[in-house]
């Protein structure tokens, strides 16, 4: 039990399953902090680009300013066209003098436009810091020129304002001119004159060169005079050409003061032009610069991100690399060698003898080598405590044999190979109980060699000895067909115990012993029969309880010794009354 309870490890016991366990806690840290990696770096990136914005903004700023530059140059030169337009397509002298505050509002606005993106444009380099104060230096003369020609600009519009009244007074005359009902015939060249002084007046005003004004003046002039020194002039035409004559002195003097201020117009249109180009270049500069950092910072950052991209992906296929090499490692090299050895070391204590892993010089390797010479210890302790039972066994049965052979040495007599007088006694006391019990006829004979020690004088002891054996063995081989026991009961006297006999088949039995050795002839030369022979007393007994069979026995010796007295080679029986009833005489 305790065995397979070390077998059946539970999940969470077994090695494998805790480097399994490490590993995926090795794993899942580098994933988190990987992750943690990605996600500060996104963070990063996310404000980065938030600066990138400002950035970005900073330089839109800059080209907010230029652009801004630019157009409130063109917008200014846009005012200027359409004044031009005005001038020229709109006659009407209802247009006033509000313009002037809509130019200024609007240069105002422009200014506090240009001025609210330009705070919004902080320096952080010296390089931009000379931009930006560079940009403050221009800004100055250039919103300056922008006023100074928006003051031109009303100043010309003033001007225009004044030919156009002055275009419309000469328009009323020409018409009140027309209307004269009835012009007499000679009056009629001179109001010719009149007519054409009004029209060159009102194109004076509308030329555009001085020389096309001083010769249109030439000609107003010349029709003025050639009407003045006339003789015969109306009042109503002196009038007229007095009022022509001033008309046309405002024409000159207006539409010179308009070419005039035409010409500083375009002076300052140009200024504005160059200062207006001064700006833009310095912000469109700084919009350059600011958009260089801009694009350097942002391409820097992408890189760098990349970069760190890169390495973290590098590392996490290192990473991963190295921890499928590891897994691959301890799986290969520890578990599954582990394994094997566990399974190798649970056949061995199944009894499969199975050989054990002890390759490779590592702490494995040793174990496997350990528990060979462990399982080789063993087996030899084993084979050893196999051949040591089985010289144990060896051991027994020799000792058995030897018991056996003790015992029947100690139960048997040696010369003649029958039972010894002991264990006769032994016997008989058993088969005494069980004759008393029973109530069993017990027969003791009681056998002595006759002449015996004219035998050993003649033959010697060692044919005595001999003689002792045949005898012995025939006494045997007649008891053997019974349930007797034949001994020897001292020097050359035997004893027979038969059971179930009674004193007359004792006496048969005697009697047959004695012819059997009769027939077997043994030579002795110095016995009258001139053959061994033998001499027995025989007596038979139902015992009682309480009866001993010494008395049997003695009775028998009785009867031998009458056997002998009376010449020897006979039978003596006596029954336990001690009275002879047989004697047989075999001479
Ligand atoms: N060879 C041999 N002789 C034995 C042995 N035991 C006893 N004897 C001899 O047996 C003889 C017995 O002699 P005795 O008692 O005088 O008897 P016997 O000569 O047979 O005369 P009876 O018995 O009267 O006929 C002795 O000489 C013993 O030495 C034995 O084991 N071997």
């Amino acid at each position: 039990m305790a065995n397979e309870a070390n077998t059946k490890l539970k999940p969470l016991k077994q090695l494998g399953f805790r480097l399994n366990l490490v590993l995926l806690s090795v794993l899942s840290f580098y994933i988190l902090t990987t992750g943690y990696s990605l996600l500060t770096l996104r963070e990063q990136s996310q404000e980065f680009d938030a600066l990138s914005s400002a950035y970005f903004d900073r330089a839109m700023h800059a080209a907010e300013l230029s652009r801004e530059a630019e157009v409130i140059a063109s917008d200014t030169l846009v005012n200027m066209l359409n004044q031009d337009y005005d001038e020229r397509y709109i006659q009407s002298p209802t247009i006033g003098l509000p313009e002037q505050n809509k130019n200024n509002a609007s240069n105002d606005s422009f200014e506090r436009s240009f001025e609210k993106i330009r705070k919004q444009l902080t320096a952080n380099t010296p390089q931009e810091q000379v931009l930006i104060e560079k940009i403050d230096r221009l800004k100055k003369p250039y919103f300056n020129t922008i006023r100074t020609l928006n003051n031109y600009l009303i100043e010309k519009r003033k001007i225009t304002q004044a030919q156009r009244n002055i275009e419309y007074h000469l328009l009323n005359l020409q018409k009140e001119i027309y209307l004269i009902p009835q012009i007499p015939e000679h009056e009629k060249s001179l109001i010719d004159e009149l007519i054409k002084a009004i029209n060159l007046s009102v194109l004076t005003l509308h030329s555009t060169t001085f020389h096309q004004l001083i010769t249109q003046m030439n000609g107003i002039s010349a029709f003025i005079s050639n009407i003045a020194y006339q003789d015969n002039l109306t009042p109503f035409e002196r009038k007229n050409i007095i009022l022509i004559s001033k008309l046309s002195q405002q024409v000159f003097t207006t539409t010179l003061k308009q070419q005039m201020q035409h010409s500083a117009t375009l002076t300052a249109v140009n200024t504005t032009r160059t200062e207006a180009k001064k700006l833009s270049n310095a912000c469109y500069k700084l919009y350059q610069l600011l958009k260089q950092s801009t694009q350097k910072a942002s391409s820097e950052h992408k890189a760098f991100i990349s970069k760190v991209m890169l390495k973290i992906g590098l590392f996490s296929i290192i990473f991963l690399l190295l921890t499928g090499v590891a897994y691959w490692f301890i799986h290969y090299y520890l578990i599954r060698r582990l394994n094997r050895l566990n399974r190798v070391m649970l056949e061995h204590v199944k009894g499969v003898k199975t050989d054990v892993p002890q390759s490779g010089n590592d702490e494995i390797a040793m174990m496997g080598r350990a528990f060979s010479i462990f399982v080789e210890a063993t087996n030899k302790a084993q084979q050893d405590s196999l051949e040591a039972q089985k010289r144990t066994e060896e051991a027994n049965q020799k000792l058995t044999q030897l018991n056996q052979s003790l015992k029947k040495l100690s139960h048997t007599d040696e010369l003649t190979q029958m039972a010894n007088r002991r264990h006769f006694f032994h016997e008989l006391t058993s088969m005494w109980q069980l004759a008393c019990d029973k109530q069993i006829n017990m027969s003791i004979i009681m056998l002595d060699l006759d002449w015996f020690k004219s035998f050993n004088d003649f033959y010697g002891h060692q044919a005595g000895d001999q003689c002792l054996f045949q005898v012995a063995q025939l006494i045997l081989t007649e008891v053997k067909n019974t349930q007797g026991i034949a001994a020897r009961y001292g020097g050359e006297e035997f004893i027979i115990l038969l059971p179930y006999f009674d004193l007359d088949q004792a006496v048969l039995f005697a009697k047959g012993l004695q012819d059997k050795l009769n027939e077997e002839k043994i030579k002795h030369h110095k016995s009258p029969q001139k053959y061994i022979t033998l001499s027995q007393g025989v007596t038979s007994h139902m015992p009682k309880e309480g009866d001993k069979f010494d008395h049997l026995i003695h009775l028998a010796d009785q009867a031998l010794y009458k056997a002998k007295n009376n010449g020897r080679n006979q039978i003596v029986a006596q029954d336990n009354t001690e009275n002879v009833s047989l004697r047989t005489s075999l001479s």
